[in-house]
């Protein structure tokens, strides 16, 4: 006699011993970006202090990579350049937070130039560093049209001495741009988002971070939460600020005091008057490139509210 076959388990399959092996687990986590900037270190440095940095399949990269990414769908979340944003954003929501933004002096995006700014020829050789897209265009922008010149422009890779090699001027931005910030050689240096300021008397917001909306649409509550365990990470990093900027100060050529005072510069989240410094920096920018303006009342935001 062939003994019964066992009726199904309503828990899953049973191996020989007779234990649950349990239903496959399908889900898989956000994948997030990560720009391998300083500047993003205390919007993450909180998500390592509370663990929910587990809960995210979190890609590093450049910033011009990581855009292109989230809107190819290589990546569901994450910090998209102000550029890219414009130009993709029916495929895009805003989060509210975080952001990368200044209201003054960001000290890390710079116009580098081997003369003063006011001898710049009229018509000088200007090297774009390649991982830029805003601080790239927010350069050209008061070269053209508040400084009077008409540079011929070349993207080069993002170290100074490259840049700076045939050329007049250069655009730098992240680490490079602060390193010569603090270390000029010789160099003078322009702080773009202080220029802006200047000129527009607005904060200048360099990279937003933004959902697609496709999956904005499957997986509502978790981007809520992606969005929400960002919050909570600049709440803390700002609280122990101290502990960010020594466990950046082990391995970044920066000084403690150096890190401290461009943490405090960086903004990382957007107020009316941000909002109103990025439909400005919009509205010029559909002179340039390919970009739609936005309406009075956007963008268009995740609401973390549902
Ligand atoms: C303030 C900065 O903002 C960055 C500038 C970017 C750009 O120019 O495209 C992109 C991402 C931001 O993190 C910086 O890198 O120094």
């Amino acid at each position: 006699m062939t003994p019964a076959t066992p009726p199904p388990s309503r828990d899953g399959p049973k191996t020989q011993r007779g234990d649950t092996v349990g239903t496959v687990n399908h889900a898989r986590r956000p994948r997030v970006g990560h720009i391998a900037f300083l500047n993003c270190m205390p919007i993450y440095w909180g998500l390592a202090r509370t663990g929910a940095l587990l809960e995210f399949d979190l890609r590093r990269g450049a910033p011009d990579e990581l855009s292109r990414l989230l809107v190819e769908g290589g990546l569901d979340i994450g910090p998209i350049t102000l550029v890219e944003y414009l130009r993709h954003r029916d495929d895009l929501l805003l989060i509210p937070d975080p952001a990368v933004a200044a209201d003054g002096p960001v000290l890390s995006v710079n116009l580098v130039s081997k003369t003063p700014l006011a001898d710049l020829p009229a018509e000088p050789r200007v090297s774009l560093a390649s991982f830029s897209r805003t601080g790239v265009l927010l350069g050209r922008m008061l070269l053209e049209e508040r400084y009077g010149r008409r540079p011929a422009y070349q993207v080069t890779p993002p170290d100074p001495e490259t840049a700076l090699a045939g050329a007049d001027a250069a655009v730098l931005i992240g680490d490079e741009a602060l390193r010569v910030h603090h270390d000029p050689r010789g160099r003078h240096v322009l702080d773009l988002a202080a220029a802006w300021k200047d000129w527009t008397g607005l904060p200048m917001v360099f990279a937003v971070w933004a959902v697609r909306r496709d999956y904005a649409e499957a997986h509502p509550g978790l981007v809520k939460d992606v969005h929400l365990a960002f919050r909570e990470s600049v709440r803390l990093s700002r609280e122990e600020i101290g502990a960010v900027v020594a466990s950046a100060a082990r391995w970044e050529p920066f000084a403690p005091a150096a890190l401290a005072e461009y943490f405090d510069r960086l903004q990382f989240g957007l107020s009316e008057r941000h909002l109103a410094g990025l439909r400005e920096f919009a509205s010029r920018a559909v002179r340039y490139t390919e970009v739609k303006d936005l309406s009075p009342e956007g963008p268009e935001f995740f609401d973390s509210e549902v």
